[in-house]
């Protein structure tokens, strides 16, 4: 069976661990480093990325994901997952992984939108997905190689480049499994 990993540091946990499970893999919380062996592909939930990037400083946990990124394993980042996968990050002189070549805008919906559902159209996963935002980021520019695969009101909210995924929304807080599929087949494929 398929292993997919959670950073379990903060954040959504799991809601994604039971999307991981509806889809027939096995889900595992990462807390610790020596964890990230045993999964074959992981998720960064959605949170708040200044809090889990504190989280992956004080647990030593910086160059364990870089190393799992360079041993070509799957990644996906989810909302602030998004930004802490993100190469560049507007207002920010520095990123955190740095991995998914996208420039990140955060909070970007605006206040009155802080929180909303919308339904989206994803390349790979199909129509009427609902997206939850919540004090959502959104990707500003893509990178050559970067596969976009979801606007809202022409915003990036869903890009791909290889092995990593990313996405401005919640896919794990709604019971349609589609978009933690796609991930887990971007895992079969790698392996
Ligand atoms: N739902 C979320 O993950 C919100 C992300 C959060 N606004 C951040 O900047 O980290």
């Amino acid at each position: 069976m398929l292993k997919i990993g959670v950073l379990g540091l903060q954040g959504a946990v799991r809601e994604h661990i039971q999307s991981i499970e509806a889809c027939g893999a096995e889900g595992i919380v990462i807390k610790q480093v020596n964890q990230l062996e045993e999964v074959d592909g992981l998720i960064i939930p959605g949170g708040e990325s200044t809090t889990m990037r504190r989280l992956i400083d004080k647990y030593d946990f910086m160059d364990p994901l870089k190393e799992f990124a360079a041993a070509g394993k799957p990644m996906f980042g989810t909302c602030a997952g998004l930004i802490l996968l993100a190469k560049n990050l507007v207002g920010y002189n520095e990123s955190h992984l740095g991995l998914l070549d996208v420039t990140v805008e955060r909070n970007s919906f605006g206040r009155q939108k802080d929180s909303f559902e919308a339904e989206l159209t994803i390349t790979g996963v199909g129509e009427n997905f609902v997206g939850v935002f919540i004090r959502a980021p959104h990707i500003v520019e893509v990178g050559e190689d970067v596969e976009i695969l979801s606007k809202h009101n022409g915003r990036i909210v869903a890009a791909r480049q290889g092995q990593f995924l990313g996405c401005s929304f919640h896919p794990e807080l709604t019971d349609d499994h589609r978009m933690t599929q796609l991930f887990i087949n971007m895992v079969k494929e790698s392996k």
